[in-house]
């Protein structure tokens, strides 16, 4: 039987102290998959490892064949190189009167051999981006499933999804057009100079004189597109969470004639992402048109120079043609820096958004060890719990003291707000209490090993979602091994099996999102079968007002019954019946446990549960006090 002892703010032995047990976090390990359970160094401060360190740090583990791709587009560039000086050879095999056929058909072949060597090279990059797209998405849907649920509550989903899809994807962007473009540019670069420097000097000096005057202006904008990159990706994020808050509450957004409001907010929100997407438009153009520039600057400058030390026999007319191919041969690579940088510039932007993700805080794995008293019902107790959300003002609970022995059924009772729901998140490690303790199965909470912590509870919320799947799947969340003949079980007593019945295919029918919508006294009831499938040692269960007709909740109560004789059974009682029923009854007022008792006694000793029974009970269920 269940024993309650309540008392109004009591004292009691608190360990205020800080969590002792380890945090999960990936922040210093950005290419290591999360191990699960396993122990990791807790988040660094704000100085953590610069997005170019983070973004090697991905690009590490595919250096070789980055090489080999890296290499390969090179040895095709190269054989452009050789272009511009088989076409002087054919030239001056023409002044000489010699059959110009061997030199054409070397350039053919060194052609046809360039152009399959940079595929395949193109290929493997791309092939290789993809592979550092999948790891970091791995990675980082790891990582969100493990952080801290207030870290959660802080983000909007939207922009979280925006940082899941398309910022992995500029990852890919920058390894082909970043990373390896930007070396094979600087490389087909240095070649390209050492062939004019071999065709003529002085025609190279003026080339680069221009190219590098008007090279330092372009460095200028980099900054510029650097910030505006960071803001684009922001801001495709912030519509993101813009729509997201439509589709979350889309029926309530329509009941609401709200639809205009919120297309205008969305359509802000893009036009935001227009905007900024605009701005890093404009000073890439920029860059991208004056290095372009700076080429034919240098074309009409070494066509004057060139022309007059032809005219003045100083350099073959051949040397002078095959100089201006290499000028323009140089728009490759210089394109190339350009468009490397500029995707260096977003790769670290998306770098920085997924490392922010990455370095939140992760759950609490808890202490590896026994669990207490295998299989049985758990006891429970509150001691001097304080704990508050966030805001220090008015924190949710303020010194919360009770105890519930094992098996039996206790019920929280209380105002709205008074901290009822903040009990089941603090059993359920949602969040970490800051200060008392909290004990389960007699051992301190945060002694527990976090999944078997988990895996011993049973958590039935009041407005139990439905998880897009087939109703077989929902049923079997919690206990995915369990048999058919339990869940078949867990389905009559529920009552579910009406609903199995009439559904096109059983139990394999899909539900929620495109797919059957259920009532919401279905859906608690489905809530109830997996809380059954899981067999917990301790079942917490926020009531429904009145999402049940009478059969069924009367159903429902005899199998909570049943469950109560077996294991320990904590429900945040709306109903009279349930109140009734229970073997003792937690008063809570503002964060305190007022007073506890059954139900005959508070009505005959405390004026707020007399108050809330006649009026809030009561409502739920009409039946008389
Ligand atoms: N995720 C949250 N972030 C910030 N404050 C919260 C959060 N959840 C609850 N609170 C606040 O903590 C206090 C206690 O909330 P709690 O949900 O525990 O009350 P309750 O007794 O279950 O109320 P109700 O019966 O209305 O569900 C309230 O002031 C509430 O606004």
């Amino acid at each position: 039987m269940s024993t309650v002892a309540g008392t109004t703010g009591a004292t009691g032995a608190g360990r205020g102290g800080p969590p002792e047990d380890v945090e999960a976090s990936v922040a210093d390990a950005p290419d290591t998959p999360h191990a699960p359970d396993a122990p990791r160094a807790k988040a660094p401060e704000k100085s953590g490892p610069t997005p170019l360190r983070l973004l090697l740090a991905r690009v590490r583990p595919h250096r070789g064949v980055l090489i080999r791709a890296g290499l390969l587009s090179l040895a095709g560039s190269a054989a452009g190189l050789a272009m511009p000086l088989m076409a002087k050879y054919a030239v001056d095999a023409f002044a000489a009167d010699r059959s110009p056929v061997a030199p054409l058909v070397a350039l053919t072949a060194l052609v046809l051999a360039g152009a399959c060597l940079s595929a395949y090279g193109r290929y493997l990059m791309a092939r290789t981006g993809e592979g550092v797209v999948l790891r970091a998405r791995d990675q980082l849907v790891g990582r969100i499933m493990r952080l801290k649920v207030p870290a959660v509550d802080r983000l909007t989903p939207g922009d979280l999804q925006s940082r899941v899809t398309s910022d992995t994807t500029l990852l890919r962007t920058v390894l082909s057009s970043g990373l390896v473009e930007s070396f094979n540019s600087v490389l087909m670069l240095l070649g390209t100079v050492a062939f004019m420097a071999y065709m003529d000097l002085t025609l190279l000096g003026v080339t680069l004189v221009v190219i590098v005057g008007i090279g330092a202006v372009t460095a200028l904008l980099m900054p510029r597109i650097q910030r505006a990159q960071l803001r684009a990706q922001e801001s495709v994020g912030a519509m993101g969470a813009a729509l997201d808050r439509v589709l979350q509450a889309f029926r309530t957004v329509k009941a609401s004639g709200a639809e205009e409001r919120e297309t205008a907010a969305v359509a802000e929100a893009a036009r935001h992402a227009h905007d900024r997407g605009v701005s890093v438009a404009k000073w890439s153009s920029v860059s991208d048109v004056t290095m372009m520039m700076s080429i034919q600057l240098a074309f009409l400058a070494v066509l004057g120079v060139g022309g007059a030390r032809v005219a003045s026999g100083s350099l073959e007319i051949s040397s002078l043609i095959a100089f201006l191919l290499y000028l323009f041969y140089l728009m490759g690579p210089i394109g190339g820096l350009v468009e490397g940088w500029t995707g260096l510039q977003s790769g670290l932007a998306a770098v920085r958004r997924i490392d922010e993700v990455e370095s939140l805080p992760g759950e609490p794995v808890g202490r590896p060890g026994s669990v207490p008293g295998e299989g049985t019902p758990l006891r429970v107790a509150f001691r001097d719990v304080t704990f508050g959300y966030g805001d220090e003002r008015a924190p949710a609970h303020k010194g919360v003291t009770f105890e519930v022995a094992t098996g039996g059924m206790v019920a929280l009772v209380g105002p709205s707000g008074a901290g009822k729901s903040t009990v089941f998140s603090l059993l359920e490690r949602f969040y970490d209490h800051d200060g008392g303790t909290i004990t389960v199965g007699g051992r301190d909470i945060r002694d527990w090993p976090l999944t078997e912590l988990r895996g011993s509870i049973a958590y039935v919320e009041q407005d139990a979602p439905v998880l897009a799947g087939t109703l077989r799947e929902n049923l079997l969340f919690a206990a995915p091994d369990a048999p058919e003949e339990r869940l078949a079980e867990a389905v009559a007593r529920t009552r579910l099996d009406t609903l199995v019945a009439r559904l096109p295919d059983g139990l394999d029918t899909a539900v929620g999102h495109r797919g059957v919508t259920l009532s919401g006294g279905e859906r608690q009831r489905i809530a109830i079968a997996r809380a059954l499938l899981r067999r917990p040692r301790l079942l917490l269960l926020d009531e429904v007002t009145s999402q049940l007709d009478a059969v069924n909740e009367q159903a429902l109560r005899d199998v909570i019954l049943e469950l109560a004789a077996q294991t320990t059974v904590l429900v945040i009682a709306h109903r009279l019946s349930t109140v009734r029923h229970a073997d003792r009854i937690v008063v809570l007022e503002e964060g305190r446990v007022r007073t506890a008792g059954t139900h005959e006694e508070l009505i005959a000793s405390d004026d707020l549960y007399r108050e809330l029974a006649t009026t809030q009970l009561a409502a739920a269920t009409d039946q008389p006090v």
